[in-house]
């Protein structure tokens, strides 16, 4: 579960005294999510959520998250919207944590995503990298390749423990990344967590996009990169082409991928598998026993790298080249 933070009755009535949002009638915290703590809220004028930041966000980077969503927001991307304090404020304090709260999307995840969820989602988030062109707020990724190595040495020790030769492996790869990341791709703003849980449906139609707390200015194709590695392996690790060809079709129908991004993809999608093996690693091996947190599985990770290590190019992700710039 998800609430690393408790908060009271007193200190929550207190804080949404600073908010015209009505009179609080119930709240309740949000087991899912693994980064902050979330709680539902219902207050006489709806439903809202309320986010107390954890330790992986930096409280400097919440004006660009919360305006990010607001500029989505206002350009019809489904998306929560923060909601100010009376004092024009969206950001203020709770239990000694910074702590938002943002309007309720109606929808829910999908657990098993199908082909035609794989291309609304395409579509949809290019729809977001066209809308963020113009977003005047910039954030470095974090957690691209300048920040897998310090990530590694926090977890190496533990590596081989976890895989057998999972040191060499990945020493190898961060080694090669370091030489051959990608620099001259279009960039703009990204998400870079758009996975199945932080996209909401209402039956196959996409309600809204969540969680912008990884977002930042980075290459659009990492965006499409993380999301082959998030939505397009089955269970058994297996690649599905269908979900891939859907998903990249999907954003190609809005912002087709140029030539250059397009031969990129094996590279950004072999990284941004690197990326999410690196930071559940460190779970797996910093989150202390018995506590409540779900931790996610880092092998699912080591597989995908192993996976796009063959690839040689695109066309072996499903992405159709008749249609595009490419
Ligand atoms: N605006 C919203 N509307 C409705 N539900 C929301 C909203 N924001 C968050 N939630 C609920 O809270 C849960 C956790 O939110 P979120 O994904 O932002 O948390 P997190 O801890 O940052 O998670 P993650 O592990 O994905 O980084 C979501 O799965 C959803 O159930
Ligand atoms: N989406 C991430 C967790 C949230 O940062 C993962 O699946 O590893």
């Amino acid at each position: 579960m998800a609430v690393y933070t408790d908060i009271n009755e007193i200190d929550l009535a207190h804080f949404l005294k600073d908010y015209e949002i009505g009179e609080l009638l119930s709240y309740k915290g949000i087991a899912e999510g693994v980064e902050n703590s979330n709680y539902l809220l219902h207050t006489s004028s709806g439903s809202y959520i309320l986010t107390l930041y954890e330790k992986r966000v930096n409280s400097n980077d919440l004006p660009f998250f919360l305006g990010l969503m607001r500029h989505l927001a206002g350009k019809g991307i489904r998306c929560p919207l923060p909601v100010n304090q009376k004092s024009g404020s969206s950001i203020g304090e709770l239990a000694g944590r910074p702590a938002a709260i943002v309007t309720f999307l109606e929808g829910m995840w999908m657990r098993r995503p199908t082909v035609q969820h794989c291309f609304a989602l395409g579509e949809s988030m290019a729809r977001m990298h066209v809308a963020g062109e113009d977003f005047p707020m910039r954030r470095p990724n974090a957690l691209s390749v300048e920040g897998w190595r310090p990530l590694w040495n926090n977890s190496k020790a533990g590596a081989d423990r976890v895989e057998p030769g999972l040191t060499d492996e990945t020493e190898t790869d961060l080694a090669f990344f370091e030489s051959n990341w990608p620099s001259h791709l279009p960039s703009g703003v990204i998400h870079a967590d758009l996975f199945p849980d932080n996209v909401f449906f209402l039956g196959n139609k996409l309600s809204g996009l969540i969680d912008f707390y990884f977002a930042c200015t980075d290459l659009l194709a990492y965006d499409v990169a993380v999301c082959l590695n998030a939505w397009c392996f089955e269970k058994d690790h297996s690649f599905n082409l269908t979900k891939g060809t859907a998903l990249l079709r999907g954003y190609n129908s809005v912002r087709p991928l140029s030539a250059d991004e397009a031969a990129s993809l094996p590279v950004l999608a072999r990284g941004s598998a690197l990326r999410f093996m690196l930071t559940r690693l460190y779970d797996w091996l910093n989150t202390p026993e018995g506590s409540l947190v779900v931790k996610k599985d880092p092998m699912e990770y080591i597989r995908r790298m192993r996976f796009h290590r063959q690839i040689k190019s695109a066309e072996e992700y499903g992405l159709i080249l008749e249609g595009s710039k490419v």
